[in-house]
């Protein structure tokens, strides 16, 4: 071909193409800047945790675990798997191995207790119906009047059924807390079977077209064989959505231990034959001194999600579990982790500043042109590549076309050129646009 519709080729793309992938890159850059994305690596000190350096911050976060009356045997197993997982982790930069210790605890203990939220699970068709067990005094009438409460601000028409005939005092309780939330309660006395009175009042319920069914059951001072027959019978003829156990945030070191309610999920307990299958746990009275290590004990030894939590004895007072908050709370060591959360932070911004840096001053030869150009191309076809940067959606399939057309013969053209032709062919490019 000769030189001149070469050389114009030669331009046309290059200036096209130039300006395309320098303004993509820019936006990009810009962007990463402005949002420094999780993605990018966070920037370490050359250093790693070891067996050695954590040792001693290891010991403060067993007290701290301990203190926030989390059980012992839970805490042993959770400090020996987080210790085999801390080491050879890298260091951030700026941050001390004990500090980046507590961020990785924290992280772990976020993930123990479920990650997330749990929602509640509601019943496809017919009533949604939640079975309330656990020991006496954890506060379960009351959280069955408080949860009617937060499902009727949800929407949800609610009833409650008291099923605690050995304390009189509860069915009367409940009715009171009834009449205060506004909820019917179904009441059959002290001298009906409980699996009977839940029979009765899941059949008014399914009369009044009920969306939830709350049924309150007796709680012992510890579990015993006639107490788990009761609640399985109950659960037969509930055949309920959602059997959740109430459990004392104040109570933590008990929580797994022998005669626990929790210990029925416990392998070693002389009850671990007893399935009553609970779908997840309330934790009440979190308003207390407690750390609310308790939180970590029923996730780690009953492995099922907390869904709820109390914070005091109004109605209002019940709302969703949020794990990162609870692994705060029971680690007590706020300032640690807020620090390391900057420091990461700080580290990522970094990254995002060299990488603009770096953009900023590339010397755009013909070189990495054609490294630009094959690693776009890498990146789908030109349709795909222009749709991605934003406001080239004018131009049209015949342009795009014709740019790909293009850039095959630029990448042709470039890899047959020798550094002479190259500087002869860029000089001419200058010298005509010139005249
Ligand atoms: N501070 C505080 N007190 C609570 C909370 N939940 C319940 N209580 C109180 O704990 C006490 C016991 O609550 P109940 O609801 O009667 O407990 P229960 O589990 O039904 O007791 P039994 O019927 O004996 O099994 C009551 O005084 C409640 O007001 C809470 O989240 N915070």
């Amino acid at each position: 071909a000769p030189l001149h519709s070469l050389r114009e080729i030669h331009s046309r793309t290059y200036r096209c193409v130039k300006m395309c992938i320098g303004d993509w890159m820019m936006i990009k850059a810009k962007q990463k800047f402005q949002k420094p994305t999780r993605k990018l690596p966070i920037r370490l000190d050359g250093k790693v945790l070891t067996k050695e350096n954590i040792v001693e911050p290891m010991r403060d976060i067993r007290r701290a675990l301990l203190e926030a009356d989390v059980s012992l045997p839970v805490v042993r197993r959770f400090v020996q798997s987080v210790s085999e997982q801390a080491v050879g982790v890298g260091l951030i930069r700026g941050v001390k191995p004990d500090q980046q210790l507590v961020k990785i605890v924290h992280d772990e203990l976020v993930k123990l207790m479920g990650g997330e939220v749990s929602d509640l699970v509601f019943a496809k068709s017919g009533p949604t119906v939640i079975l309330l067990a656990g020991l006496q005094g954890v506060g379960k009438t009351t959280v069955c009047a408080k949860l009617a409460f937060y499902l009727k601000k949800q929407g949800k028409s609610c009833m409650m059924v008291a099923g605690d005939v050995y304390r009189p005092a509860a069915i009367d309780q409940l009715v009171i807390l009834g009449e205060q939330v506004d909820v019917p309660v179904y009441t059959a006395g002290t001298e009906v079977k409980p699996s009977e009175i839940a029979r009765q009042g899941l059949a008014e319920a399914k009369k009044k077209n009920v969306d939830v069914v709350i049924m309150d059951t007796a709680g012992r001072l510890q579990i015993d064989k006639a107490m788990m027959d009761e609640l399985k019978e109950v659960k037969r003829a509930l055949n309920p959505t959602e059997v959740l156990l109430v459990v004392d945030a104040m109570t933590g070191q008990e929580a797994a231990a022998g005669n626990s309610f929790l210990s029925i999920f416990n392998p070693w307990s002389q009850h671990s034959t007893v399935e009553i299958g609970i779908t997840g746990a309330i934790l009440t009275k979190l308003d207390g001194d407690s750390r609310g290590g308790a939180a970590l004990s029923v996730k780690e030894v009953s492995g099922k999600p907390i869904k709820l939590v109390g914070r005091g004895e109004r109605m209002e007072d019940l709302e969703p579990f949020y794990p990162d908050r609870m692994a705060g709370r029971i680690l007590g060591m706020g300032d640690v982790l807020s620090f390391v959360e900057k420091a990461q932070e700080v580290m990522r911004q970094e990254d995002a500043e060299d990488l603009q840096k770096k953009i900023m001053s590339a010397k755009f030869d013909f070189n990495d042109f054609l490294k630009q150009t094959r690693a776009v191309a890498q990146m789908g076809s030109m349709t795909r590549v222009i749709g991605m940067i934003p406001g080239m959606g004018k131009i049209t399939p015949a342009q795009i076309r014709e740019a790909e057309k293009s850039l095959k013969i630029m990448e042709a053209m470039i890899e047959a050129m020798t550094p002479g032709l190259f500087i002869f062919c860029c000089l001419k490019e200058i010298l005509s646009t010139k005249s």
